[in-house]
């Protein structure tokens, strides 16, 4: 669970929140979708504290693990060195890498890994982190569909068996809708929720059933493309 309440953040003279509230429940998959530059990486780096430089209060019940939109991987040790080098406990490295279908790389240099490898090896090191709390900066983004699927299935799985609180960061409204269990729509000066969603199809239907979505995304498009338009005639 995440309660942040009224927060005021700024660099210099601009506003990038101005009494800003979100929850963000547990066993839920939440995700942000706004415009480029509303704020939602600051709110991230607040979140894991890597920003402690505003006003208000942020509740977190939880071990925070973050996987960013680069993959911060250390380019010369293995897969599984990366793995192993933020637990100190004996855990199982191969049984996470499988789960997110990299088991095969772990004793290859992370600098030789391909694009989509690095993202699934940053997803399956959060997972081995073992917050309670996980961030997500658009981490799905290169991979394929196929692939995005079974990453989806797997961080749902994980989500609602270990009870975790998930926050994903998104530009891409099916991808949203594909895993978020409630999607906020945000816009920005200062940042703002214009609308939050609840998908109640269960996760494994929204691909057949994808039908029953269908409006929601124009729904979501047309609010977002209403944040567009503000911004052109700016
Ligand atoms: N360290 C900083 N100093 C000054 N301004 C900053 C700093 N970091 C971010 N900003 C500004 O704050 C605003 C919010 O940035 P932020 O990266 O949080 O947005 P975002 O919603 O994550 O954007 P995007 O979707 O493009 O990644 C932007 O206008 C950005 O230029």
């Amino acid at each position: 669970m995440i309660k942040v309440e009224n927060i005021y953040k700024n660099y210099d003279s601009k506003v990038i929140m101005k009494d800003f509230n979100i929850n963000f429940e547990k066993n839920k998959v939440s995700v942000l979708l706004g415009s480029s530059g509303c704020g939602k990486s600051t709110l991230f780096n607040m979140l894991s504290s890597l920003d402690k430089e505003y006003r208000g209060k942020i509740l977190i019940d939880g071990k925070v693990s973050y996987i960013f939109q680069e993959d911060r991987l250390i380019p010369w040790l293995t897969v599984e060195e990366n793995l192993s080098l933020i637990s100190s406990q004996e855990k199982d490295i191969n049984g996470v890498l499988e789960k997110f279908h990299v088991e095969s790389k772990a004793k290859t240099l992370a600098r030789n890994l391909s694009g989509g490898e690095k993202q699934r090896v940053s997803i399956a090191r959060a997972f081995y982190h073992g917050g309670e709390i996980i961030l997500m900066d658009e981490a799905l983004r290169s991979l394929d569909m196929l692939l995005k699927l079974k990453i989806i299935e797997e961080i749902s799985d994980n989500i609602s068996h270990e009870s975790k609180t998930m926050v994903i960061i998104s530009h891409d409204i099916q991808e949203a809708l594909l895993i978020g269990d409630r999607i906020f729509i945000l816009d920005k000066d200062p940042m703002n929720i214009v609308e939050s969603y609840d998908i109640n199809t269960p996760r494994k239907n929204r691909i057949l059933k994808s039908g029953e979505l269908l409006d929601l995304e124009k729904e979501i498009y047309q609010k977002l493309l209403g944040e567009k338009s503000k911004m052109l005639s700016e």
